[in-house]
């Protein structure tokens, strides 16, 4: 029998287990890493699915480290899926700054040259991804599936939401970048992975995808302390593009937290309750 997943790690914890896998990737044309946490229930019965997509810098072992997400995980009975932020390895493209390339690829298709071989990452998330999930974790139920995601992790979790209706029941973002297209972090990645076209960014834009309003409510936490708040994130204007289409949000400025994993901590208990709401109705 052909082995798709080969297990790199796994650690009994909270009395479920984190797994992290190599698998070779037919939408990113490289070995990509990802990790599972399966929570005890799945034991002796399906349980949701929750995605989590990390920043910039990062891969599956921030969240799962430094943010207590197992043992939530373990609690809800979710099992969490935290993929990688990008194609990796020496035959793929890079560059040496910390928000573009390798640990960047924004969860978007790149298009432009030397990026498109391997940065599919929207493919990668959406259909590879969790097709190998259902075909080799017989206990994730696919039809209750919830994403969440931290800065360029946010953007992912926010613009795939609005991208594909209907697949996620829950949404949560932690300092999100919902507006890609007018800050420098997204208009450098935009222009690198897919060209100068401003108008076609905004199929990649939360702000901008925000065309009407669905009934999966958006919960946004952001830190006021944030350094890339006023520059990058710019929480307001997506309280604005819902407040424009009735679309629901909660959306919280939380005084004196920053960017890192240390508020994340402090607010994913809330992120469960919310995605538990819908996951287990
Ligand atoms: N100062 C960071 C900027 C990148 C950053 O803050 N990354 C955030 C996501 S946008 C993160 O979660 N970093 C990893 C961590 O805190 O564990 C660097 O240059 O590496």
């Amino acid at each position: 029998m052909e082995l798709v997943l080969k297990l790199v790690e796994q650690k009994k914890t909270f009395d479920g287990a984190l797994e992290v896998f190599d698998h070779e990737s037919e939408s990113c044309q490289c070995t990509m890493r990802f990790a599972v946490y399966t929570p005890p229930q799945a034991k002796t019965a399906k349980v949701p699915v929750l995605w989590y997509l990390s920043g910039l810098t990062c891969n599956w072992s921030n969240v799962m480290e430094k943010s207590g997400i197992m043992r939530l995980a373990a609690e809800f009975g979710f099992m969490v899926i935290a993929p990688d932020t990008s194609p990796r390895g020496e035959q793929v493209a890079n560059d040496d700054a910390y928000d573009l390339g390798q640990g960047a690829g924004f969860y978007i298709n790149a298009t432009e040259a030397p990026w498109a071989e391997h940065f599919q990452m929207e493919t990668y998330i959406m259909e590879e991804l969790p097709a190998l999930i259902a075909k080799e974790f017989l206990n994730a139920d696919m039809d209750k599936q919830g994403i969440m995601g931290h800065s360029m992790g946010g953007h992912g979790a926010l613009s795939l939401h609005l991208k594909y209706p209907g697949r996620f029941k829950s949404v949560s973002a932690f300092s999100p970048i919902v507006a890609p297209s007018q800050v420098p972090w997204g208009e450098k990645a935009f222009s690198t992975y897919i060209g100068d076209d401003r108008a076609a960014w905004k199929a990649h834009d939360a702000c901008a995808l925000m065309s009407s309003s669905s009934d999966v409510p958006i919960l946004i936490d952001q830190g006021t302390a944030d350094n890339f708040l006023d520059e990058q994130l710019r929480t307001h204007l997506f309280a604005e593009a819902c407040e424009a289409v009735g679309q629901k949000a909660e959306i919280n400025m939380r005084e004196g937290y920053d960017h890192s994993y240390y508020f994340i901590a402090t607010f994913l208990p809330n992120h469960f309750d919310w995605h538990a709401k819908a996951l287990n109705a």
